[in-house]
């Protein structure tokens, strides 16, 4: 009899630079941007989704965790606790070539609360950087940090095990069906939808003194470091001529600030989320005439 389908959710945690990141994309297959569109089930952004024949295994993004001295730093990790608890599983990214250290004991006694409920997977990334002894070392120095559900070392950059991590991490989702339809969640359709609003926002009222002139490009969307409530959107505005460039930006920049603003509405509007646009502008000369730069501006 076949294996029913399974779906649900998984998010990646540990300290800064552990490989979690690497190893999503690793996971998803290809490499894929952040997207802001939110399943049902969780306020939380997607940072990629693993389509298989027998599941669908969505990542979830989750802020950094922080020992917490603030009441912002309190509010933080209450966000982060919860969405540990909305997921199905999760793992906890150890590098290998890192001896185990305060702060992933601290980011383990947090999971304890939650691994009741929710199950923990203990990944040890990065294992191409070791020899395998220190592979074995590693795994054991993570045991005595918690009790896991499993313990699995990987390495995105070889993709040793990954197919494995992604069957474990399956195991522990609940029977159900797709939550999105297969392909649906590439996010370059929406950044070429931020990039021509950009563009609309730019030429209001210039439509005149810079017909064709100018192209923008989307370089990243990401969730905003510390909130989920926020995306950063990251963009360039291409020109011809420096004399382009000044009309775009206006008397001391008033200009190219009016047109972020209106633009950030209407990107706001698109998306269903608060945007931090940061947006630069750049002299591409002749671009239109170039066919390296028309690909890399989308064209
Ligand atoms: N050799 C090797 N390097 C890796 C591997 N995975 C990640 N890295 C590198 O480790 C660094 C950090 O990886 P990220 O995936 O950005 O780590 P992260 O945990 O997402 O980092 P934060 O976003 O800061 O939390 C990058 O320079 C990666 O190229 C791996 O399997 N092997």
């Amino acid at each position: 009899m076949a294996e029913p389908h399974r779906s649900g959710f998984a998010c990646f945690v540990g300290r800064p630079n552990a490989g979690k990141s690497t190893l999503t994309n690793a996971l998803v297959g290809s490499k894929v941007a952040i997207t802001s569109s939110k399943p049902q089930t969780t306020r939380h952004a997607i940072r990629g989704i693993v389509h298989r024949d027998d599941a669908q295994l969505v990542i979830i993004d989750t802020p950094g965790l922080h020992r917490p001295r603030t009441l912002l730093g309190e509010r933080l990790n209450d966000i982060v606790h919860s969405t540990w608890s909305e997921v199905d599983v999760v793992g906890l990214c150890v590098p290998a070539n890192e001896k185990v250290g305060p702060g992933d004991r601290f980011i383990a006694a947090e999971l304890k609360k939650i691994a009741k409920r929710t199950p923990v997977i203990g990944v040890v990334t990065k294992t191409d950087l070791v020899k395998p002894e220190q592979v074995a070392e590693q795994l054991l120095a993570l045991q005595e940090v918690m009790e896991f559900a499993e313990l699995i070392p990987v390495s995105a950059v070889d993709g040793f095990q990954v197919g494995a991590l992604s069957d474990l991490l399956v195991r522990h989702l609940p029977e159900g069906p797709q939550l999105y339809p297969g392909g649906e969640l590439t996010d370059e359709p929406e950044q070429t939808l931020v990039a021509e609003l950009i563009r609309e926002a730019a030429l209001e009222g210039v439509r005149d003194e810079l017909p064709h002139s100018i192209a923008v490009t989307v370089e990243e969307m990401l969730p905003h470091e510390g909130r989920d409530d926020m995306i950063d959107v990251h963009a360039f505005l291409y020109v011809e001529r420096p004399s382009q460039k000044g009309i775009i930006l206006g008397h001391k920049g008033e200009r190219l600030k009016d047109v972020g603003a209106r633009a950030r509405q209407q990107i706001e509007g698109l998306l269903g989320s608060k945007v931090y646009l940061d947006l630069h502008i750049k002299v591409a000369k002749e671009w239109q005439r170039d066919p390296r730069q028309l690909r890399r501006l989308g064209f």
